[in-house]
């Protein structure tokens, strides 16, 4: 399957990653958006807000010859937005919270072009068994939260506390690869 070329508005790592293991030729931009939430928006409406400022944002810095990807992800328990904790004792507080519970984890995706602006949700619940102080003390020592949502990586050391996923690795991860080629080949579609 082969897709054309995209610009990734995204420095996540982890998107870039994702992308690279699915083959697909990109170049990455640099954008920066206001993730604060808004009075009374829903956990869904937000990351697709989000996704979709960034792609935007992307677009405007790009040469306007590709299309833009971006992503948003979130945690989400009891209508609560879990974002990238800023310090130890929040990522501590989201542990805490996501200990022996089972919390969704939501990734917008959105891509721009010169035609049009496409965005998709996709939802994943993760099962965390019940985490001990030990346990918690353990993974903030390990720093490996600070930058992802809800203060943990599936695809690292978190591994150890997840029972359960129904939904996709890469959805968790960041970028949900099976729908992100369902946009991209939606948009080159268009685009013919
Ligand atoms: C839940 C979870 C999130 N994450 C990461 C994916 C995202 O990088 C991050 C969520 O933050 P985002 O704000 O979605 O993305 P970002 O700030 O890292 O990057 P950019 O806005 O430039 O695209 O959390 C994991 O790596 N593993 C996980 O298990």
């Amino acid at each position: 399957m082969i897709l054309s070329p995209i610009y990734l508005a995204s420095t996540s790592p982890r998107r870039s990653e994702l992308l690279r293991q699915i083959k697909v030729d990109f170049q990455v931009l640099r954008v920066s958006v206001d993730e604060s939430v808004q009075a009374e928006e829903s956990a869904e409406s937000y990351v697709k807000r989000v996704a979709s400022m960034k792609a935007e944002a992307g677009w405007q810095v790009s040469l306007k010859d590709r299309p833009v990807l971006a992503a948003d992800t979130s945690v989400v328990i009891d209508g609560h937005i879990l974002g990238k904790p800023e310090t130890d004792s929040e990522a501590r507080r989201m542990l805490s919270m996501l200990s022996g519970r089972c919390h969704q984890v939501m990734t917008a995706v959105a891509v721009q072009n010169a035609l049009s602006s496409h965005c998709l949700l996709q939802v994943n619940e993760v099962t965390f068994s019940a985490l001990s102080e030990a346990d918690i003390d353990w993974y903030i020592a390990s720093g490996e939260g600070h930058d992802k949502a809800g203060g943990y990586a599936v695809q690292g050391l978190a591994a150890v506390f997840i029972h359960h996923i129904n939904g996709s690795y890469s959805g968790i991860m960041g970028l949900p690869l099976f729908e992100t080629v369902q946009l991209l080949r939606q948009v080159n579609s268009g685009e013919q």
